[in-house]
């Protein structure tokens, strides 16, 4: 592979005799992988019924590789939202940040879901998920992945890092920043990827990283937990950019994240502070080498925030966001055949959508409570309440998981209805339940909405979302 020659110097340097093993890594093949949704689905389960050929990735409990000439995403499995599709060493940073549910957690570079998908359901439905990205056209990417994921308890936004910091100052438990960066890991599997490496270098992403990361450091609770990360080898970018913010922010402490010694962490390397003459906790992070591991190689720290000066917000929580608004009595029979456990409080009505927030958003401005920031989703859509009925949404159906939901239509996973279903095409079914809307499911994971009358689903899927 032909590599940016300021970039093959900077790497012979810096890797000195290992350099060779590197540059043989590039001339493989890449590696591909599938992380599962444990929201949904269990590594047990899937083994059983996985319907290509994968194997166990060693550092990650719900991660598999898949042989390149499988299709992942052509199976209704996918449209079920039971795995994302992810490069193997990308999955480690998510995996990495010690999130348990109820956490108020954010992602602050979030697109398209990679990181945030896992930390949701890591969440299990419980406390808050924020997941940002500065661009508004990835941020819908990264919505359509949270509501496939069936996650819960999202709040979705599209900010500048800095307009954060005005709502949600020492908010947060757990913080990832998976900072945009000059991408050297992924040379060998999107060689375009050098173009832009030659265009903007690494100081350019450097000055970024600088900035939000000391933007995600105001939004941490003392006590919290910060994991930054970057899909790049370069020193400045990832032991710099920490060195910077331990210079910023003396409360920060360097981690070691791999306590969990029941996963192998075979092939992972340490932190060099040597290369940015920086602090010996610098050790404590991490970097995978394509050339150490099955993977295309990663950056990660994990540093814990002690006490300071900060003065969180406060975070209390308007009586009810159902206002002055009522629910009409369709709505309200539909709620009441719904398993999600829920607080009436906790529901939103936006225009004639119905929404059921997470709890203990932070009330600062009034109601909404997030009012100015660009939200893209506040809570679960449940739907949609219109003259005389209830349009149930797509969120709702990737958020009811198995067994979740009585009145179901359920074809086989590998059947021509399931993929008719998924095409957005009128299907022949039955239910005991007589007429009206059915969870259309696959092997009994959901994938969206159909309306029965006699044998024909009037196709109530997502368009945007078809099979095409
Ligand atoms: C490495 S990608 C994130 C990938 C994502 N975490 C995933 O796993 O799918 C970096 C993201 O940072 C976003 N970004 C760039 N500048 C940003 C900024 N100043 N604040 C927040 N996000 C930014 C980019 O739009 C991009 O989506």
């Amino acid at each position: 592979m032909k590599l940016p020659q300021t970039f093959e110097t900077r790497m012979r340097e810096l890797l000195g005799e290992e350099y060779g093993e590197y540059e043989k890594s590039l001339e493989e093949k890449h590696n591909s992988g599938i992380r599962l949704n444990t929201l949904k689905i269990t590594p047990e389960e899937f083994e059983k019924i996985a319907p290509f050929g994968i194997t166990r990735i060693p550092w990650i409990k719900n991660g598999y590789y898949y042989e390149q000439n499988e299709q992942p995403a052509r199976h209704p499995y996918y449209f079920a939202g039971l795995y994302y599709i992810q490069e193997p060493s990308a999955m480690t940073p998510a995996s990495l940040l010690p999130v348990t549910p109820g956490d108020k957690v954010l992602d602050l570079c979030a697109a398209p879901g990679g990181k945030s998908t896992e930390l949701g359901a890591r969440l299990c439905g419980k406390g808050v998920l924020v997941s940002n990205d500065i661009s508004n056209s990835r941020a819908k990417a990264l919505l359509k992945n949270i509501e496939l994921f069936g996650i819960r308890n999202p709040i979705v936004v599209s900010e500048a890092p800095g307009k954060l910091v005005d709502y949600f100052t020492g908010y947060f438990d757990k913080i990832l920043v998976d900072a945009p960066c000059s991408g050297e890991g992924m040379f060998r599997k999107s060689p375009a990827i050098m173009k832009n490496w030659e265009q903007y270098g690494v100081d350019y992403y450097n000055k970024l990283q600088k900035e939000i990361i000391v933007q995600a450091a105001k939004m941490l609770k003392p006590g919290g937990y910060l994991l930054y990360s970057t899909c790049t080898f370069s020193p400045e970018e990832n032991e710099g950019t920490i060195s910077y913010l331990l210079e910023q922010f003396p409360e920060f402490q360097v981690v070691n994240p791999l306590a969990d010694s029941s996963v192998s962490y075979e092939g992972f390397s340490h932190g060099r502070p040597e290369w940015v003459k920086g602090r010996e906790e610098l050790k404590n992070c991490i970097r995978l080498w394509p050339h150490k591991i099955k993977g295309e190689g990663h950056f990660i720290a994990l540093l814990r925030k002690g006490d300071s000066e900060d003065t969180p917000r406060q975070t209390g929580q308007p009586e009810s966001y159902l206002g002055k608004a009522k629910l009409t009595k369709e709505a309200e029979e539909f709620l009441s055949e719904l398993v999600i456990p829920f607080k009436e409080e906790n529901l939103m009505v936006k225009e004639d959508r119905l929404y059921l927030l997470p709890e203990g958003l932070p009330s600062l401005k009034g109601l909404p409570s997030l009012k100015g920031l660009r939200l893209l989703r506040q809570g679960l859509l449940l739907g949609e309440m219109k003259k005389g009925r209830f349009e149930p949404s797509q969120a709702l159906a990737c958020a009811l998981y198995k067994g979740d939901y009585k009145k179901t239509i359920d074809f086989p996973g590998d059947s021509p209805q399931a993929i008719k279903y998924l095409k957005c095409e009128t299907v022949e079914g039955k239910s005991s339940f007589g007429d009206g809307y059915h969870l259309i499911t696959a092997d009994a994971y959901s994938l969206g909405w159909g309306k029965l009358t006699g044998t024909s689903i009037k196709n109530k899927y997502l368009p945007g979302w078809r099979w095409m």
